[in-house]
């Protein structure tokens, strides 16, 4: 349904998007994930459209939108931050929303605004941030786009209100087919609801792995040695250590999981245990460890 091509961007003379190539399929979430700055919201910015990408394409159902900018009605983009619109009163909004896309259910968003209690007859600045957020969530699903794209959608919101956005999101997807992309800091509320997680590093893709897969790309170990932790597994790049107690050290493990796992055994530690795994583990030992000098 969507498909990126060698998209590359330059802002102020530094390399914010490097050639980045990735796919998503009908009735997908993909959560695409990364450490502060690592040009994210700029790729979902060029993306839909705001910015322009220096090289490569974005292609909707095989339609380049740099050159076909009706196929963007296919697509609802809710940004991390909605000030803009705090001029508009809800109706506004609404009438804003119909102009771009002809599908738009008002009904639709009028019957959940309701259900989630938010005023309809207001501006929108006299909205606290996490109705804000659920409002602009509300509205994308309303455009009754194929593809959502979902800017950090549930910063300020509570954690009641949180689960109810997301099972709406995912009701939206097996239902209505649609696909959604999702950038987020919030890895425990990802892990529930995506198939799929892009990792972004350094303005690249470091990865894109189905949850399926992610338990054969990633492993957590326990780990103890007789005698000191041998330098040559602290030379591996593949091995992230993040805890060590005593003589117990807690490794994460990437990439070829299986052959590091054979390298870690001749060493015979004493303990060898491997620990359940979560998506804030996979995000360290693919993305974290990096921080200090000469690393
Ligand atoms: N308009 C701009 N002018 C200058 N630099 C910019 C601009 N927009 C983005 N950048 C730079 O591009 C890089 C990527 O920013 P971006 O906002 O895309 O990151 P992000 O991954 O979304 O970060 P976060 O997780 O903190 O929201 C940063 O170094 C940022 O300073």
């Amino acid at each position: 349904m969507l498909t990126v091509r060698n998209l590359s961007k330059t802002i102020e003379g530094k390399k914010v998007l490097d050639d980045i190539t990735f796919t998503i399929g009908k009735g997908s979430i993909v959560g695409l994930v990364g450490r502060n700055g690592v040009g994210k919201t700029t790729l979902l910015r060029t993306l839909v459209g705001i910015l322009d990408p220096e090289q490569g394409e974005v292609l909707y159902e095989e339609e380049n939108i740099a050159v076909k900018p009706e196929v963007k009605r296919s697509i609802a983009y809710v940004p991390d931050s909605t000030a803009t619109f705090n001029g508009y009163s809800v109706k506004e909004l609404v009438r804003l929303y119909k102009a771009i896309y002809p599908e738009f259910q008002e009904d639709f968003f009028y019957s959940h605004m309701k259900e989630f209690k938010l005023p309809t007859n207001r501006k929108v600045r006299t909205f606290s941030k996490g109705m804000k957020a659920l409002m602009f969530i509300i509205l994308a699903i309303s455009t009754k786009a194929k593809l959502i794209i979902l800017d950090e959608p549930t910063n300020g919101l509570d954690a009641i209100i949180k689960r109810q956005v997301l099972q709406l999101l995912i009701g939206e997807v097996s239902e209505s087919e649609l696909s959604i992309l999702i950038s987020t800091h919030h890895l425990d509320e990802l892990e529930k609801i995506a198939d799929t997680i892009m990792m972004m590093k350094e303005g690249k893709i470091e990865s894109i792995i189905t949850m399926d897969n992610a338990k054969e790309h990633f492993k957590k170990v326990q780990v103890v040695f007789k005698g000191d932790y041998p330098e040559e597994l602290g030379q591996l790049q593949n091995i992230v250590r993040i805890n060590q107690i005593g003589r117990v050290h807690t490794l994460l493990i990437k990439g070829d999981t299986e052959n590091t796992m054979n390298q870690l055994n001749t060493y015979q530690p004493i303990l060898f245990e491997e620990l359940p795994m979560t998506l804030e583990d996979m995000f360290i030992s693919a993305l974290g460890g990096d921080d200090r000098e000469g690393h």
